[in-house]
């Protein structure tokens, strides 16, 4: 099996505070997997150690089956990250917005031109190139960041919290994209707050006190799994399960 990310007894210490703590998972090609946890549970960390962008303490760590730390070029190359800031420039253009990241993926100009057009279907943003992107509605704004974010057709993609703050139909459409591009051979990395999100991911993981808890495994296989009805249940279940057996203050509150 190919695999979009492998991870293998990862640490990240801050001094003496492990935010992430001898973690181990893999993620199949092709599947849109929801790493969930509560806040300050070690997420961000690792996915800014899958990026490239900080050094791990520990462990091994693989993106489309290349190494990380020997690989930066390809990472790059192959990786497309969004966070929840969307990352845009407000006062540019739609348009202006995909021509500053295509230019900084160095994309030619007839290569932009195509380019720009899938990701404005893509987006279902045609007909709004001229608008500036500060006056678009959440939704557009988070379709538009999509966009961008992907304008040099990355394999793998790290979604954080994409869609925090944005409106239940908006929501609906964003996953109905993330849906289709997975099904035509992009992967996905996605953090949510949101459970009725994580029932529609292929696959789940949860980290809580820089641990992972439990297997990587379909939301359904989940569900049978712990005879839950619903992820949430399965969450609070986790974490009373691990509070449990170790004795750990000072973690933030679940906002789901
Ligand atoms: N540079 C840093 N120096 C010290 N501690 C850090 C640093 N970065 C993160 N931490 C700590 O590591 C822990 C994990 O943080 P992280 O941002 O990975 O959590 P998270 O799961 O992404 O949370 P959220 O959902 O709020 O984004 C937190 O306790 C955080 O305060």
């Amino acid at each position: 099996m190919e695999y979009a990310i492998e991870v293998e007894g990862l640490s990240k210490h801050f001094g003496s505070y492990a935010a992430v703590d001898n973690i181990s998972f893999s993620v199949p090609k092709n599947k849109i997997f929801g790493f969930l946890g509560p806040n300050g549970s070690g997420k961000s960390t690792t996915i800014r150690m899958l990026c490239g962008v900080l050094l791990p303490t520990a462990g091994n760590l693989r993106v489309l089956g290349k190494d990380v730390k020997t690989n930066t070029d390809f990472v790059r190359q192959n990786l497309g990250y969004m966070s929840q800031k969307f990352s845009l420039y407000e006062d540019l253009s739609v348009e202006k917005n995909l021509d500053f990241y295509a230019g900084i993926y160095g994309l030619n100009k007839s290569a932009r031109e195509v380019r720009k057009r899938e990701l404005l279907s893509m987006a279902k943003l045609e007909g709004r190139e001229k608008q500036i992107a500060g006056h678009l509605s959440g939704g557009w704004k988070q379709r538009l960041a999509l966009g961008c974010a992907m304008i040099h057709r990355p394999q793998l993609m790290i979604l954080d919290e994409p869609t925090a703050g944005v409106d239940p139909i908006s929501r609906r459409e964003f996953w109905g994209i993330i849906r289709e591009l997975a099904d035509q051979g992009t992967s996905f990395l996605i953090t949510t707050h949101y459970m009725d999100e994580a029932e529609r991911c292929d696959l789940i993981g949860f980290i809580y006190n820089g641990k992972i808890i439990g297997d990587v495994v379909s939301p359904i296989h989940l569900l049978e799994q712990e005879r839950a009805k619903g992820i949430e249940d399965v969450f609070v279940r986790y974490v009373d399960r691990m509070n449990k057996e170790e004795s750990s203050p000072g973690i933030g509150g679940y906002n789901a």
